[in-house]
Protein backbone atom coordinates (compact mmCIF):
# COMPACT_ATOMS: atom_id res chain seq x y z
CA UNK A 1 0.00 0.00 0.00
CA UNK A 2 1.36 3.08 -0.98
CA UNK A 3 0.55 6.59 0.66
CA UNK A 4 -0.63 9.09 -1.56
CA UNK A 5 0.89 12.42 0.10
CA UNK A 6 -1.02 15.52 -1.01
CA UNK A 7 0.32 18.02 1.10
CA UNK A 8 4.14 16.83 0.25
CA UNK A 9 3.71 17.29 -3.32
CA UNK A 10 1.36 20.90 -2.75
CA UNK A 11 5.27 21.83 -0.92
CA UNK A 12 6.52 21.13 -4.17
CA UNK A 13 4.61 23.17 -6.47
CA UNK A 14 4.11 26.15 -4.30
CA UNK A 15 7.79 26.38 -4.39
CA UNK A 16 7.81 26.01 -8.51
CA UNK A 17 4.97 28.17 -8.43
CA UNK A 18 6.82 30.87 -6.48
CA UNK A 19 9.88 30.37 -8.93
CA UNK A 20 7.87 31.03 -11.90
CA UNK A 21 6.20 34.19 -10.42
CA UNK A 22 9.81 35.42 -8.98
CA UNK A 23 10.82 34.96 -12.59
CA UNK A 24 7.95 36.62 -13.82
CA UNK A 25 8.65 39.59 -11.40
CA UNK A 26 12.49 40.09 -12.00
CA UNK A 27 11.61 40.47 -15.95
CA UNK A 28 8.98 43.47 -14.51
CA UNK A 29 5.85 41.50 -14.62
CA UNK A 30 2.74 41.61 -12.60
CA UNK A 31 2.49 39.52 -9.28
CA UNK A 32 -0.62 37.62 -9.73
CA UNK A 33 -3.54 38.18 -7.44
CA UNK A 34 -5.92 36.71 -5.71
CA UNK A 35 -8.71 38.05 -4.16
CA UNK A 36 -11.22 35.91 -1.96
CA UNK A 37 -14.94 37.03 -0.74
CA UNK A 38 -15.86 34.96 2.59
CA UNK A 39 -18.89 35.67 3.88
CA UNK A 40 -20.16 34.98 7.67
CA UNK A 41 -18.06 33.51 10.20
CA UNK A 42 -18.17 29.29 9.84
CA UNK A 43 -15.14 27.13 11.00
CA UNK A 44 -14.16 25.04 7.79
CA UNK A 45 -14.58 28.17 5.65
CA UNK A 46 -12.72 30.35 7.71
CA UNK A 47 -9.97 27.52 7.94
CA UNK A 48 -10.02 26.79 4.50
CA UNK A 49 -9.92 30.40 3.29
CA UNK A 50 -6.74 31.27 5.90
CA UNK A 51 -5.18 28.21 3.97
CA UNK A 52 -5.32 30.05 0.43
CA UNK A 53 -3.99 33.69 2.00
CA UNK A 54 -0.79 30.94 3.40
CA UNK A 55 -0.73 29.61 0.10
CA UNK A 56 -0.44 32.89 -1.74
CA UNK A 57 2.56 34.04 0.21
CA UNK A 58 4.10 31.14 -0.35
CA UNK A 59 3.54 31.19 -3.82
CA UNK A 60 4.54 35.38 -4.37
CA UNK A 61 1.09 36.27 -5.04
CA UNK A 62 -0.53 39.62 -3.66
CA UNK A 63 -3.94 38.39 -1.58
CA UNK A 64 -6.86 40.49 -0.30
CA UNK A 65 -9.27 38.77 1.78
CA UNK A 66 -12.93 41.06 1.93
CA UNK A 67 -15.54 39.53 4.26
CA UNK A 68 -18.98 40.08 4.93
CA UNK A 69 -21.28 39.34 7.49
CA UNK A 70 -23.54 36.56 7.32
CA UNK A 71 -26.49 38.99 7.25
CA UNK A 72 -25.14 40.70 3.88
CA UNK A 73 -27.62 40.87 1.49
CA UNK A 74 -27.50 39.03 -2.29
CA UNK A 75 -27.51 42.96 -3.68
CA UNK A 76 -24.80 44.09 -1.42
CA UNK A 77 -22.57 40.68 -2.33
CA UNK A 78 -23.28 40.57 -6.35
CA UNK A 79 -22.33 44.50 -6.06
CA UNK A 80 -18.65 43.75 -4.87
CA UNK A 81 -18.43 40.61 -6.93
CA UNK A 82 -19.31 43.35 -9.87
CA UNK A 83 -16.74 45.58 -8.50
CA UNK A 84 -13.70 42.47 -8.71
CA UNK A 85 -14.82 42.33 -12.42
CA UNK A 86 -13.92 45.57 -12.74
CA UNK A 87 -10.64 45.86 -10.50
CA UNK A 88 -7.78 45.79 -13.23
CA UNK A 89 -5.47 45.05 -10.31
CA UNK A 90 -7.53 41.60 -9.50
CA UNK A 91 -6.09 38.77 -11.90
CA UNK A 92 -9.11 36.14 -10.36
CA UNK A 93 -11.26 35.96 -7.17
CA UNK A 94 -12.95 33.10 -5.27
CA UNK A 95 -16.30 33.46 -3.55
CA UNK A 96 -16.04 30.58 -0.71
CA UNK A 97 -19.24 28.41 -0.36
CA UNK A 98 -20.87 27.44 1.26
CA UNK A 99 -23.00 30.62 1.21
CA UNK A 100 -26.07 32.26 3.79
CA UNK A 101 -29.56 30.44 2.36
CA UNK A 102 -31.05 33.96 1.37
CA UNK A 103 -28.65 34.59 -1.19
CA UNK A 104 -28.56 32.59 -4.38
CA UNK A 105 -25.18 30.72 -4.77
CA UNK A 106 -25.80 29.73 -8.59
CA UNK A 107 -26.20 33.96 -8.66
CA UNK A 108 -22.92 34.91 -7.83
CA UNK A 109 -21.46 32.17 -9.42
CA UNK A 110 -22.92 33.57 -12.58
CA UNK A 111 -21.81 36.86 -11.49
CA UNK A 112 -18.36 36.29 -11.98
CA UNK A 113 -16.68 37.03 -14.59
CA UNK A 114 -15.38 34.05 -16.17
CA UNK A 115 -11.62 34.64 -17.19
CA UNK A 116 -11.63 35.79 -13.44
CA UNK A 117 -13.18 32.51 -12.26
CA UNK A 118 -10.42 31.03 -10.86
CA UNK A 119 -12.37 28.26 -8.85
CA UNK A 120 -14.02 27.29 -12.38
CA UNK A 121 -17.38 27.29 -11.13
CA UNK A 122 -18.65 29.32 -13.77
CA UNK A 123 -20.80 27.64 -16.16
CA UNK A 124 -18.41 28.87 -19.19
CA UNK A 125 -15.63 27.44 -17.25
CA UNK A 126 -17.87 23.85 -16.44
CA UNK A 127 -18.83 23.64 -20.21
CA UNK A 128 -15.53 24.27 -21.52
CA UNK A 129 -13.71 22.01 -19.45
CA UNK A 130 -16.69 18.87 -20.58
CA UNK A 131 -15.63 19.12 -23.99
CA UNK A 132 -12.06 19.82 -23.42
CA UNK A 133 -11.23 23.19 -24.79
CA UNK A 134 -8.67 25.72 -22.28
CA UNK A 135 -10.33 26.38 -19.38
CA UNK A 136 -10.16 27.06 -15.04
CA UNK A 137 -10.74 23.78 -14.10
CA UNK A 138 -12.44 23.33 -10.56
CA UNK A 139 -9.59 23.07 -7.87
CA UNK A 140 -10.20 19.63 -6.16
CA UNK A 141 -10.94 17.52 -9.15
CA UNK A 142 -7.71 18.95 -10.63
CA UNK A 143 -5.47 18.56 -7.84
CA UNK A 144 -7.01 14.69 -7.71
CA UNK A 145 -5.67 14.75 -11.79
CA UNK A 146 -2.65 16.33 -10.40
CA UNK A 147 -1.94 13.62 -7.74
CA UNK A 148 -2.82 10.73 -10.16
CA UNK A 149 -0.25 12.13 -12.74
CA UNK A 150 2.46 12.67 -10.14
CA UNK A 151 2.01 9.15 -9.08
CA UNK A 152 1.84 7.51 -12.37
CA UNK A 153 -1.05 5.94 -11.26
CA UNK A 154 -2.57 4.06 -14.35
CA UNK A 155 -6.31 5.02 -15.48
CA UNK A 156 -7.05 4.29 -19.12
CA UNK A 157 -9.13 1.56 -19.49
CA UNK A 158 -9.72 1.37 -15.96
CA UNK A 159 -13.23 1.15 -13.84
CA UNK A 160 -13.66 4.45 -11.91
CA UNK A 161 -16.50 4.92 -9.41
CA UNK A 162 -16.95 8.28 -8.17
CA UNK A 163 -19.24 8.80 -5.54
CA UNK A 164 -21.31 11.71 -5.41
CA UNK A 165 -22.65 14.24 -7.71
CA UNK A 166 -22.16 17.82 -6.46
CA UNK A 167 -21.25 20.35 -8.87
CA UNK A 168 -18.02 21.45 -7.35
CA UNK A 169 -16.53 17.79 -7.11
CA UNK A 170 -18.26 14.79 -8.51
CA UNK A 171 -19.65 15.70 -11.45
CA UNK A 172 -16.57 17.80 -13.01
CA UNK A 173 -14.47 14.63 -11.65
CA UNK A 174 -16.88 12.35 -13.42
CA UNK A 175 -16.26 14.28 -16.79
CA UNK A 176 -12.41 14.61 -16.24
CA UNK A 177 -11.93 10.33 -16.01
CA UNK A 178 -13.89 10.12 -19.26
CA UNK A 179 -12.12 12.63 -21.18
CA UNK A 180 -9.95 11.33 -23.87
CA UNK A 181 -6.55 11.90 -21.77
CA UNK A 182 -4.28 11.39 -19.24
CA UNK A 183 -5.25 11.34 -16.66
CA UNK A 184 -8.88 10.06 -18.00
CA UNK A 185 -10.03 7.64 -20.28
CA UNK A 186 -11.21 5.57 -17.06
CA UNK A 187 -14.84 3.56 -17.84
CA UNK A 188 -16.52 6.19 -15.04
CA UNK A 189 -19.71 5.07 -12.98
CA UNK A 190 -21.09 7.87 -10.75
CA UNK A 191 -23.01 6.61 -7.56
CA UNK A 192 -25.47 8.95 -5.36
CA UNK A 193 -27.90 9.12 -2.39
CA UNK A 194 -30.54 7.41 -5.00
CA UNK A 195 -27.63 4.25 -6.09
CA UNK A 196 -29.27 1.18 -6.10
CA UNK A 197 -26.00 -1.03 -5.87
CA UNK A 198 -23.64 1.48 -4.79
CA UNK A 199 -21.35 -1.46 -2.58
CA UNK A 200 -21.62 -3.71 -5.55
CA UNK A 201 -20.33 -0.82 -8.36
CA UNK A 202 -17.32 -0.32 -5.61
CA UNK A 203 -16.93 -3.73 -5.36
CA UNK A 204 -16.23 -3.67 -8.93
CA UNK A 205 -13.97 -0.51 -9.31
CA UNK A 206 -10.03 0.34 -9.95
CA UNK A 207 -10.40 3.57 -8.64
CA UNK A 208 -12.70 4.90 -5.65
CA UNK A 209 -13.17 8.77 -5.81
CA UNK A 210 -14.82 9.25 -2.23
CA UNK A 211 -17.18 12.83 -2.41
CA UNK A 212 -20.20 12.28 -0.93
CA UNK A 213 -19.09 14.77 2.29
CA UNK A 214 -20.28 11.26 4.54
CA UNK A 215 -17.29 10.33 7.33
CA UNK A 216 -16.06 6.57 6.93
CA UNK A 217 -18.48 6.19 4.55
CA UNK A 218 -16.64 3.70 2.53
CA UNK A 219 -15.90 0.30 4.30
CA UNK A 220 -13.27 -2.75 3.78
CA UNK A 221 -15.99 -4.99 2.26
CA UNK A 222 -16.92 -2.65 -0.60
CA UNK A 223 -13.21 -2.23 -1.51
CA UNK A 224 -11.36 -4.45 -4.04
CA UNK A 225 -8.24 -5.84 -3.30
CA UNK A 226 -5.36 -3.71 -5.26
CA UNK A 227 -7.62 -0.41 -5.49
CA UNK A 228 -7.11 3.28 -5.75
CA UNK A 229 -8.83 5.01 -3.35
CA UNK A 230 -9.08 8.93 -3.17
CA UNK A 231 -11.07 10.64 -0.11
CA UNK A 232 -12.45 13.83 -0.92
CA UNK A 233 -14.42 14.42 2.74
CA UNK A 234 -13.32 16.79 5.30
CA UNK A 235 -15.95 16.77 7.67
CA UNK A 236 -15.58 18.26 11.07
CA UNK A 237 -16.74 15.85 13.64
CA UNK A 238 -16.37 16.38 17.20
CA UNK A 239 -13.32 14.72 19.13
CA UNK A 240 -12.35 15.50 22.51
CA UNK A 241 -9.02 13.42 21.64
CA UNK A 242 -8.04 16.79 20.01
CA UNK A 243 -6.89 20.47 20.89
CA UNK A 244 -9.92 21.97 18.66
CA UNK A 245 -12.45 19.84 20.06
CA UNK A 246 -13.17 18.10 16.41
CA UNK A 247 -11.36 15.66 14.16
CA UNK A 248 -11.16 15.87 9.93
CA UNK A 249 -12.38 13.23 8.65
CA UNK A 250 -12.78 11.71 5.26
CA UNK A 251 -15.16 10.01 3.70
CA UNK A 252 -13.31 6.48 3.74
CA UNK A 253 -12.83 4.06 7.02
CA UNK A 254 -8.96 4.34 6.82
CA UNK A 255 -7.83 2.26 9.28
CA UNK A 256 -10.10 -0.65 7.50
CA UNK A 257 -9.51 0.53 3.75
CA UNK A 258 -6.09 1.22 3.70
CA UNK A 259 -4.65 -2.04 4.20
CA UNK A 260 -6.35 -3.09 0.48
CA UNK A 261 -5.01 -0.49 -1.74
CA UNK A 262 -2.66 -0.11 -4.06
CA UNK A 263 -2.70 3.85 -3.66
CA UNK A 264 -4.70 5.97 -0.88
CA UNK A 265 -4.91 9.57 0.25
CA UNK A 266 -5.06 10.91 3.78
CA UNK A 267 -7.18 12.81 5.43
CA UNK A 268 -6.15 15.53 6.41
CA UNK A 269 -2.89 15.54 4.23
CA UNK A 270 -4.82 14.26 1.08
CA UNK A 271 -6.51 16.17 -1.66
CA UNK A 272 -6.96 19.33 0.98
CA UNK A 273 -3.95 20.91 0.28
CA UNK A 274 -4.08 19.81 -3.86
CA UNK A 275 -7.26 22.02 -3.62
CA UNK A 276 -5.68 25.06 -2.32
CA UNK A 277 -2.27 24.40 -4.74
CA UNK A 278 -5.21 24.08 -7.88
CA UNK A 279 -6.13 27.32 -7.48
CA UNK A 280 -2.93 28.58 -7.01
CA UNK A 281 -2.25 27.45 -10.05
CA UNK A 282 -5.36 29.02 -11.84
CA UNK A 283 -4.42 32.09 -10.57
CA UNK A 284 -0.85 32.10 -12.23
CA UNK A 285 -2.78 31.04 -15.04
CA UNK A 286 -5.24 33.89 -14.33
CA UNK A 287 -2.35 36.51 -14.15
CA UNK A 288 -0.14 35.47 -17.19
CA UNK A 289 -3.62 35.35 -19.21
CA UNK A 290 -2.89 32.30 -20.60
CA UNK A 291 -6.40 30.61 -21.18
CA UNK A 292 -8.27 33.86 -21.64
CA UNK A 293 -6.72 37.46 -22.85
N1 LIG B 1 -15.52 28.84 -3.60
C1 LIG B 1 -15.05 27.72 -3.04
N2 LIG B 1 -13.97 27.12 -3.55
C2 LIG B 1 -13.48 25.97 -2.98
O1 LIG B 1 -12.48 25.41 -3.47
C3 LIG B 1 -14.14 25.45 -1.81
C4 LIG B 1 -15.27 26.11 -1.33
N3 LIG B 1 -15.71 27.24 -1.95
N4 LIG B 1 -15.93 25.64 -0.24
C5 LIG B 1 -15.48 24.47 0.48
C6 LIG B 1 -14.62 23.52 -0.35
C7 LIG B 1 -13.69 22.66 0.48
N5 LIG B 1 -12.35 23.10 0.15
C8 LIG B 1 -11.19 22.73 0.83
C9 LIG B 1 -10.03 23.47 0.74
C10 LIG B 1 -8.90 23.13 1.47
C11 LIG B 1 -8.90 22.06 2.33
C12 LIG B 1 -7.68 21.78 3.15
O2 LIG B 1 -6.76 22.57 3.21
N6 LIG B 1 -7.63 20.66 3.87
C13 LIG B 1 -6.50 20.31 4.72
C14 LIG B 1 -6.78 20.50 6.21
C15 LIG B 1 -7.51 21.74 6.58
C16 LIG B 1 -7.89 21.79 8.05
O3 LIG B 1 -6.98 21.73 8.87
O4 LIG B 1 -9.09 21.88 8.38
C17 LIG B 1 -6.18 18.85 4.50
O5 LIG B 1 -7.09 18.10 4.06
O6 LIG B 1 -5.07 18.45 4.79
C18 LIG B 1 -10.04 21.30 2.43
C19 LIG B 1 -11.17 21.62 1.67
C20 LIG B 1 -12.43 24.09 -0.78
N7 LIG B 1 -13.70 24.32 -1.16
MG1 LIG C 1 -23.97 14.43 -2.79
Amino acid sequence: MQLIDGKAISEQIKQEIAAEVAEIVAKGGKRPHLAAILVGHDGGSETYVANKVKACEVCGFKSSLIRFEADVTEVELLNKVKELNADEDVDGFIVQLPLPKHISEQKVIETIDYRKDVDGFHPINVGRMSIGLPCYISATPNGILELLKRYKIETSGKKCVVLGRSNIVGKPMAALMMQKAYPGDATVTVCHSRSKDLVKECQEADIIIAALGQPNFVKAEMVKEGAVVIDVGTTRVPSDKTKSGFKLTGDVLFEEVAPKCSFITPVPGGVGPMTIVSLMRNTLLAGKKEIYK
